[in-house]
């Protein structure tokens, strides 16, 4: 499969190995704040829509940085890809961790129950906006509070949405995944591989 050579405007370590797992050349773009930071929630928004409009939100903020830099002499020569990994349970939105007593938090809200991830990818190309979306049930075994307290020392819970990674430790926690394990890692690989196809 070719895929055009695109930038890359995140700050996940994951969306970058996930890109090259499947072969996309890619710049990483170092977007300046509020990168990397949690979009604030609106009154009354649904995880659904909240993932969706911040995956916009990023493609928007990249294009404008960009175009600034563009004006200092770089050019935008490629296509634009951005993504929102979102971690609800039962509509309500757990986001990064703020500190070890929030991951701990989030963790017993996620023992034993059954979340949705959402990762939403948005790529900006010749001035059109493509859009993807992942929608995945995790199933996390009843977690006792030691173990909890173990993982969160490992400092993995950390700037992950639902203060877990499916790629590392808290594999152990997942009895069941029904969906994408890319788009729970961050970038849906086999949606991503899609848009990318349609402007190839
Ligand atoms: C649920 C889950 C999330 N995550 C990560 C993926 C994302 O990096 C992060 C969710 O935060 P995001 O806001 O989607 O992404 P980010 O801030 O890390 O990077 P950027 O906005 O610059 O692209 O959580 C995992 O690595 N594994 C998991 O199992």
């Amino acid at each position: 499969m070719k895929y055009p050579h695109i930038y890359l405007a995140s700050a996940s370590p994951r969306r970058h190995e996930l890109l090259t797992q499947i072969g996309v050349a890619h710049e990483i773009l170092n977007v300046p704040p509020p990168a990397g930071e949690d979009e604030p929630i609106l009154p009354g928004e649904v995880p659904l829509d909240y993932v969706q409009r911040t995956a916009l939100h990023k493609a928007e903020w990249a294009a404008k940085w960009l175009n600034r830099e563009a004006n200092e002499g770089r050019r935008i020569v490629r296509p634009l890809l951005t993504a929102d990994t979102t971690v609800a349970l039962a509509h309500e939105i757990l986001g990064k961790p703020s500190d070890h007593d929030d991951a701990i938090t989030i963790l017993c809200k996620l023992s034993g129950q059954t979340h949705q991830v959402y990762t939403a990818v948005v790529l900006l190309h010749d001035r059109q906006v493509h859009k993807a979306l992942s929608t995945s049930d995790v199933t996390f075994a009843k977690l006792s509070h030691q173990c909890i307290e173990d993982y969160v020392k490992t400092g993995e819970a950390f700037g992950k949405a639902g203060a877990y990674g499916i790629q590392g430790h808290a594999a152990s926690f997942i009895q069941h995944l029904a969906g994408s394990y890319s788009g729970v890692m961050g970038l849906p690989l086999c949606e991503t591989a899609a848009l990318l196809s349609r402007i190839a």
